[in-house]
């Protein structure tokens, strides 16, 4: 079974190597930039997005989008707010028995979509799933043990992707609950901002705790409005990557919260925490959810107010009960 994979960033360039390793199969991974392209095909590296691993000798670097029209499943490793664009360039190659697996963690602003519903919408017709879960890119690409949720609601679907990306450490596990999986990966990048934001303002290791566990009730609140599974939520691509987002600084949306925290610049890489936040709080309130942590993180990268006035703000809450 070929894979391909479109976007040729940190987590396309991992995810390639893991299904070249996987299938054993030449696997395309394509980029926008030919120049760049051609590049990492010359170094068998992408110096600029996932520095100092060698890509596995299946993985063939090109800007040549034909190259996925045989592909039996079809990664989309792009920023979410450019899914869209990105799978509507591509749906004419697409062969209708192809699965097409978003590996994106956002929402997509003005139509606040998750990334399944944007394929669905630039692929009518199309196999979906969503991959995701604890994963960094460079733990990935060493090939140190991952596990993720592989969600679709076509189970034949999420068993045949399953079979061309697991490898002896990379574990995608099966799931239906599509929704659920979609939402724990928007919302964990979010929450990773806010609790890098407490930990860099010096407010302790409770302080983080209480931030990660209260943030996790308002992705469960979220998730019971849209129907998402609570096992789900409590599980890889749930608390699984919130905590793991929520505590390191190979994060980059906890380096933000970090550096927001510290009142130091925010460090010049893509945090979707940062693109998605006013679609994901938006998407709550659609659904009468509240979410004050993500509305605080809202507030504070608009430049509203600052990191300790939205901490005074949540502070001065009144008392509910725990859930
Ligand atoms: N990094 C990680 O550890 C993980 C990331 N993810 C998720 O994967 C997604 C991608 O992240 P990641 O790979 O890290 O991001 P990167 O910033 O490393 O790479 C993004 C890639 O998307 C390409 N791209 C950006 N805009 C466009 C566009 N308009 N059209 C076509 N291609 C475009 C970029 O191209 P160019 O190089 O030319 O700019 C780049 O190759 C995000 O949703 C992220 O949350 C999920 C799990 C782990
Ligand atoms: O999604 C990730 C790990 O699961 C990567 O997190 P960052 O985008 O915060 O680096």
């Amino acid at each position: 079974m070929k894979v391909a994979v479109v976007g040729a960033g940190a987590w396309g360039t991992a995810l390639a190597n893991v299904a070249a390793e996987a299938t054993g199969e030449l696997t395309p991974l394509i980029g926008r930039d030919p120049g760049r392209m051609a590049e990492i095909a010359r170094d068998r590296t992408n110096a600029a997005r996932l520095p100092n691993i060698p890509l596995h000798k299946g993985v063939y670097p090109t800007a040549d989008k034909t190259t996925l029209a045989d592909a039996g499943v079809v990664l989309m490793v792009v920023p979410t707010q450019t899914l869209r664009a990105v799978a509507t360039e591509i749906a004419a190659l697409v062969s209708p028995e192809s699965v097409v697996v978003s590996g994106c963690k956002g929402v997509e602003k003005g139509t606040l979509a998750l990334p399944h519903i944007v394929l669905e919408e630039a692929l009518p017709g199309s196999r979906r799933a969503l991959l995701s879960g604890p994963s960094f890119a460079e733990d990935v690409a060493l090939g140190l043990p991952t596990a993720v949720t592989l969600a679709s609601a076509d189970e034949a679907a999420a068993a045949l992707v399953c079979e061309a990306l697991a490898t002896r450490s990379f574990r995608p596990y099966r799931s239906t609950d599509i929704v659920g999986a979609a939402l724990g990966g928007a919302a964990k990048n979010v929450l990773a901002i806010a609790a890098g934001a407490v930990a860099g303002r010096g407010l302790g290791a409770s302080a983080v705790a209480a931030m990660v566990a209260r943030g996790f009730a308002e992705l469960g609140r979220l998730g019971l409005a849209l129907g998402a599974r609570p096992e789900t939520l409590a599980g890889l691509s749930g608390l699984g990557d919130l905590v793991l987002t929520a505590s390191s600084t190979q994060s980059r949306n906890f380096s933000l919260g970090l550096a927001l925290g510290r009142g130091e610049p925010p460090p010049n890489k893509l945090a979707e925490g940062a693109a998605t936040v006013e679609a994901l709080v938006a998407l709550a309130a659609e659904h009468g959810v509240e979410m004050p942590i993500s509305t605080a993180v809202a507030e504070v990268l608009a430049g509203r107010v600052s990191v300790g006035a939205a901490v005074a703000g949540l502070l001065a809450r009144p008392l509910k009960s725990e859930i």
